[in-house]
């Protein structure tokens, strides 16, 4: 890690989402504070420039669920345009979330899920990302996860054609320029790209009238560099240019590899195809309830997890139909995996002396094994779609 001059010791809170996880409050709590006993942590990537995934594989401990709880919850629910807009409306008033409340979640969600693409990239160079930002709140989520991205020690480049005139979308701009952060006015021609982040609309972009400049413009810019550059495109919320609940109705094919719904898919979420993350873990259970939105269970402190498949979100045969052969469907392999390493805990949560610290006996932290396991389940169940569309 990082050496850094003062060092905050980090107790973690750890907020079940899914109901049925209360039960596991204690237990995630002792484990929590052993270990910040242990270790030092860096309390936030304001601070430093420490990869996240350090700072989380060093603390987490997922939360166990039965194959039933962990099968349930890829059924997240869909919501259309309508809903969107009053669930968001809703979290802003009842429970009193102010919109950069919200805007910071959503952005740290997307930056996550952003740097676990590039990671598993296998490109010849990584790291440089374009965050193209749109005129609403989509492209607020851009700006803010333009920002953590770089605290996590990637490149990334801003291009914002009609900056907002509120106070806290100049706010995030100086934030990112403060960072050293680019921001640019048109996509340039002359620079390389691994990833571009489309952030241009969101669940208020209005598909009855044709696209208005710039930003008709800036989407085929970025589908242009998409295919001149190799880079892979993710969409933060809703594709740009998708109608949000019909999906791509204009027939410019915009088809990103990747998609990010914050606090659950929209109905266009259908007819995506490819790798999808749900992210947003800021919904209470009331509101949740009320839109039929069930949150996926996150592990430890991510704010993505990294499920496999979401597959209910995809109009494809389960990923059961290809693994026929196999005996056990993967969601219980895992739980037997859990269980394995919940067996290496005694009573009180402390280590069984074989083991090392947060390690197991082959040297690897849970969290980081766990997360292994369900990219890869993930990449088998994405490379499995590629071939039936093929
Ligand atoms: N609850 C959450 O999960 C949160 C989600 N967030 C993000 O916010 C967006 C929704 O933000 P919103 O500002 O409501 O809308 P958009 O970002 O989609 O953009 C609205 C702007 O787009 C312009 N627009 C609409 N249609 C067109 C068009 N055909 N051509 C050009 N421009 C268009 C529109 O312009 P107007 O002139 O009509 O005003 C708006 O300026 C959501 O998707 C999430 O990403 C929040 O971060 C909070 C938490
Ligand atoms: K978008």
């Amino acid at each position: 890690m990082v050496p850094v001059k003062r060092i905050i010791l980090a107790t973690c809170s750890f907020i079940p989402h899914a109901p049925k996880a209360t039960s596991f409050i204690p237990q995630l709590t002792t484990i929590s504070l052993i270990a910040s006993t242990r270790r030092h942590f860096v309390a936030s990537s304001l601070l430093a420039s420490t990869t996240r995934g350090q700072v989380c594989s060093s603390i987490t401990r997922t939360v166990s669920l039965s194959a039933t709880d962990s099968t349930m919850a890829f059924e997240t629910g869909y919501l259309n345009a309508k809903d969107a807009a009053a669930l968001d409306a809703e979290l802003m008033s009842t429970p009193g979330f102010s919109l950069e409340q919200l805007m910071e979640l959503a952005g740290l969600a997307v930056a996550e899920a952003v740097y676990q693409v590039n990671s598993e990239n296998n490109k010849e160079s990584t790291n440089r990302v374009l965050v193209v930002c749109g005129p609403g709140n989509n492209g607020g989520d851009g700006l803010v996860a333009a920002r953590h991205l770089v605290h996590f020690g990637l490149e990334a480049d801003i291009v914002y054609p009609k900056p907002s005139s509120k106070q806290h979308f100049i706010n995030l701009v100086k934030q990112c320029e403060d960072m050293n952060i680019p921001v640019m006015s048109e996509i340039p021609s002359d620079k390389k790209y691994d990833i571009i982040v489309d952030s241009i609309f969101g669940f208020s972009f209005d598909s009855t009238s044709t696209i208005r400049e710039p930003f008709a413009t800036a989407i085929k810019d970025m589908i242009r560099l998409q295919k001149d550059q190799n880079a892979t495109m993710i969409s933060v919320d809703v594709p740009s240019g998708w109608d949000v609940d019909g999906g791509d109705l204009t027939g410019e094919n915009f088809s990103p590899e990747v998609l990010i719904s914050l606090t659950a898919p929209k109905m266009s979420a259908k007819k995506f195809k490819g790798r999808h993350f749900v992210g947003g873990r800021f919904l209470p259970p009331a509101i949740a309830e009320k839109y039929g939105v069930k949150m996926p269970p996150y592990p430890g402190v991510q704010q993505m997890p990294p499920y496999p498949g979401l597959r209910h979100c995809m109009e494809v045969p389960s990923v059961d139909d290809v693994h026929d052969q196999e005996e056990e469907d993967w969601a219980v392999q895992y739980q037997a995996y859990l269980d394995e390493k919940d067996a290496m805990l005694n009573e009180d949560g402390e280590d069984v002396p074989s083991r090392q610290g947060n390690k197991s006996p082959q040297g690897e932290d849970w969290a980081v094994q766990y997360a292994e396991y369900c990219i890869e389940k993930e990449k088998e169940f994405f490379q499995y779609n590629q071939i039936k569309e093929s």
